[in-house]
């Protein structure tokens, strides 16, 4: 067959579901046309050679905060996107907060649409959330296309009239049985309300305010507890269960149990519960606070052997920046400063570095948390999420002989804040491509023009014709 393609990448080492192969790949048209031991001799519009390069699916990072509308100053597609596409990651689903309005309601849906597009590097689609008070308009965002829901069981924190509150236990209920109805699911940020405030009351009582303090407001225990009952409202109403950014062994293998019976949830870690202690926070500061806290070296390390294992289904960035002041300021105890870590464009490289360089995970394992687990859970495999004949060629090549140093001058973010400055990688992504386009290259850096597209299909819009 003589076809003429696009672009031909040569010569990497290519991640397929089932290991890595030396391997060439022909695109046409945005999707992979061919995978094949020799392309070289085939004509096509351009060659990249990816010698001594792995060739991997792009990230799919299923859970950042870009926090437009008026947040943008906190994050904005154009910015949040561009670290995505600099760190290897070629499609997300934004959250429904930190932005205001929340997109609790179609027309908020509508504003994010509007800000997104044209300012997205990368594909991206929406996750809606579910609130008190809203249950109404759940059906209303499934018309638009929305099938995942985000809720809090504990306080979500944050500034403005209107933005996004915590369910209380009855919205909660009463919203899994509508999404399951709506054949949608819903991701819940698992710890419960009552053990974290309380205990946080308690340290401010008691003048307890540093970042030991911080963690002891926020145990296991409260993992555990908002877990039990999230899998006891999924087996009672058949919805669908994410929990996002699980922090401990414990609620792992809890989540693990409840697969085991049949109850439909997935579970995912972020990095940074991987990579990073309850001492790195201390050390680091506010830069490194999230919530659920980091935790210690067992439970770090339990993680591993839990990835190992298979029993985790997604790692995402659960990128949540904010203005550095709201951090850094030195008046701000390490209790009041924003919980949020900014890391979204060290998530592949952080999972390559010590996942696969370090610890030797096969890079086809450490694939099917970066993008096969998150494109099944949003319902975008196999188009996306995998090196295949078909599907579309989202592809990022990264370098694994060479290491360097994070400097604020290589991130893409709005805020130079992240915990992972000033440290060493091992690895690094050279080029990210989405559906066959270049959207970032070491050289070049992020293309400037944001092809990124919505990945939402409304029920009502009339059916695209191939
Ligand atoms: N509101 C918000 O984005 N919170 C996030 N930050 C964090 O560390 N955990 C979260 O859920
Ligand atoms: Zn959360
Ligand atoms: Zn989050």
């Amino acid at each position: 067959m003589n076809q003429v393609y696009d672009r031909i990448i040569l010569n990497g080492q290519v991640v397929l579901p089932g290991g890595t192969y030396r391997l060439d790949i022909g695109i046409i048209g945005g999707k992979i046309a061919d995978i094949s031991e020799s392309l070289a001799d085939s004509p096509a519009d351009e060659m990249v050679d990816a010698e001594g390069k792995f060739v991997l699916p792009g990230m799919i990072d299923i859970h950042v905060h870009f926090n437009e509308p008026n947040f943008g100053h906190w994050e904005g597609f154009a910015t949040g996107s561009s670290a995505l596409a600099a760190g290897g990651c070629t499609t997300y689903a934004d959250m429904p907060l930190n932005g205001n309005p929340p997109t609790v309601t179609p027309e908020a849906l509508a504003l994010k649409g509007e800000l997104a597009n044209g300012n997205s590097a990368v594909d991206y689609t929406f996750w809606g959330g579910l609130v008190p008070g809203k249950l109404d308009q759940l059906e209303k965002l499934a018309e638009e296309g929305v099938r995942g829901f985000k809720a809090f069981m504990s306080n979500p924190g944050g500034e403005g009239e209107g933005r996004f509150r915590e369910v209380d236990d009855l919205t909660l209920y009463e919203g899994m049985k509508k999404i399951a109805a709506l054949g949608g699911f819903v991701a819940l940020h698992a710890e419960s309300d009552a053990i974290t405030s309380a205990l946080a009351e308690q340290a401010i009582l008691e003048g307890r305010t540093d970042a030991r303090a911080f963690v002891a407001s926020r145990p296991v225990i409260a993992e555990l507890e908002a877990v039990n009952k999230a899998i006891l409202f999924s087996e009672q109403t058949g919805c669908e269960v994410h929990f996002v950014h699980i922090s401990s062994v414990e609620a792992v293998e809890l989540i693990d149990r409840a697969k085991k019976r049949g109850i439909p949830v997935t579970v995912e870690t972020c990095p940074h519960y991987l990579l990073l202690t309850d001492e790195d926070m201390a050390d680091i500061g506010p830069a490194a606070k999230c919530a659920p806290p980091l935790r210690g070296r067992e439970q770090k390390e339990g993680l591993w052997r839990l990835l190992a294992e298979g029993k985790l289904d997604v790692i995402a960035s659960d990128h949540s920046p904010c203005p550095p002041e709201l951090k850094l300021d030195e008046s701000l105890s390490f209790l009041e400063a924003w919980g949020g870590i900014a890391g979204a464009q060290s998530s592949l490289e952080l999972m390559l570095d010590e996942g696969f360089i370090k610890r030797g995970i096969p890079l086809h394992k450490l694939v099917e948390l970066l993008s096969a687990g998150p494109a099944k859970r949003f319902g975008l495999y196999p188009q996306k999420g995998q090196i295949a004949v078909g599907a579309d060629a989202d592809l990022v090549l990264v370098d694994a002989s060479r290491s360097y140093t994070l400097t604020e001058d290589q991130l893409w973010q709005r805020h130079k804040v992240s915990p992972y400055l000033g440290r060493n990688f091992a690895c690094k992504v050279t080029t990210t491509l989405v559906r066959g386009i270049t959207v970032y290259n070491e050289e070049q850096g992020v293309n400037p023009v944001k092809q990124g597209q919505l990945l939402l299909q409304p029920v009502h819009a009339p059916q695209q014709t191939p």
